[in-house]
């Protein structure tokens, strides 16, 4: 661990506490383990050894950076994020703002060869690049949320991988980049205040689990508790696993969604690139806390919804609002329990 400092953008205290890593290729009952461990204490972790490809990542980002190398009318064809397509500094539609550009995608691969045709000249390259990436973090993604079940020693332990492997699966793709040049203002200043300006404001993930990849630039930071930072160090080898807020509802708060951030850092040379699948189960899945985390002691602190009625909610939310709060689980609805 080392001292607290103050964060330049609004005093708050940033502070670098070493973050699990879990090593996939290690003991499997170790590993199941390690990964409940990093759920309950953070919501976070970072995957090693996982087995992904080098190769499937490498033409992704090459993709990537060809698009975002085009010029803002280029990419705008491929716009706007409605909910999906390319988004330059709005996120989302209650008037929320970054530095950050982005391209956001439903998973489903026709429709990524579709928005492939505005995206690029090669589109078939293009979609190839993502839908592999996006097929290879499904497999990583359920490999993991098979290990939660073995871990909470619940008898279906299938029982969260089965909605992401479901055909209706709702599932997000996201490629984030932080250019350094988007902080105009900021030019031949280095000493100024927006030397860390925030690329993707503070928020929760909704789904049930994120897997971030990004370059060697940093800019991630989590959130253990309110007013501290975390920074959570670039690793383009390795995986950022976020436990989403559907996580946290399913095993009745023992799981934590993190809150987290990006901070596009304007005295960097070099832009940040990431990309995040957000594993999601379909609309109509029911988000319930699973009985063998419902005891007298910790009744259920959440209503049952779906997705679909969870997704309807955060699109009418500001990015940094936690909407699990408005699903609490009344009084009465605990005693019943
Ligand atoms: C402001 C918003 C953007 C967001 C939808 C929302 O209304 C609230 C949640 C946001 C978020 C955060 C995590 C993911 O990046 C995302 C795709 C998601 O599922 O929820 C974004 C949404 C978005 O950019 O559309
Ligand atoms: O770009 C990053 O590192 C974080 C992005 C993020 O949190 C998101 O897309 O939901
Ligand atoms: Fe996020």
């Amino acid at each position: 661990m080392v001292a607290a400092s103050p964060n330049p953008i609004h005093n708050e205290k940033i502070e670098a506490i070493e973050l699990p890593i879990i090593d996939l290729s290690a003991e499997r009952s170790q590993v199941r383990n390690l990964i409940v461990k990093a759920c309950e204490d953070y919501g976070f972790f970072k995957v090693i050894n996982h087995g992904v490809p080098q190769d499937i990542v490498a033409k992704l980002e090459e993709q990537s950076l060809s698009f975002f190398a085009k010029t803002m009318a280029e990419k705008q064809r491929a716009g706007p994020a409605i909910p999906f397509g390319y988004g330059c500094k709005t996120i989302g539609f209650t008037g929320d703002m970054g530095e950050v550009e982005y391209l956001l995608f439903n998973t489903n691969p026709i429709s990524i060869a579709q928005r492939s045709k505005t995206i690029s000249n090669e589109p078939t390259k293009f979609s190839s690049a993502v839908s592999g990436y996006i097929e290879a973090m499904k497999d990583l993604a359920c490999e993991i949320l098979d290990l939660i079940g073995e871990g909470l020693w619940v008898p279906d332990t299938s029982v969260f991988s089965r909605m992401i492997r479901d055909v209706e699966n709702d599932s997000f793709f996201r490629l984030n980049h932080y250019p350094h040049h988007l902080n105009k203002d900021c030019t031949n200043n280095i000493n100024s205040s927006c030397s860390s300006k925030v690329g993707f404001g503070e928020h929760n993930d909704p789904q049930i689990l994120t897997l971030l990849r990004s370059n060697d630039v940093g800019g991630l930071q989590i959130s253990p508790q309110d007013g501290l930072w975390v920074p959570a160090p670039s690793d383009p080898t390795a995986f950022w696993v976020n436990v989403g807020d559907l996580l946290q509802a399913m095993t009745n708060g023992r799981f934590v969604s993190v809150r987290h951030r990006a901070l596009n850092n304007s005295s960097n040379s070099k832009s940040r690139m990431s990309m995040a699948y957000f594993a999601t189960p379909p609309l109509n899945a029911c988000i319930n806390a699973l009985p063998e985390m419902v005891t007298p002691e910790k009744p259920r602190l959440y209503k049952p919804f779906t997705w679909g009625e969870y997704k309807n909610t955060l699109y009418s939310l500001r990015l940094g609002d936690t909407r699990l709060n408005l699903f609490k689980a009344s009084t009465n609805d605990e005693l019943a329990s």
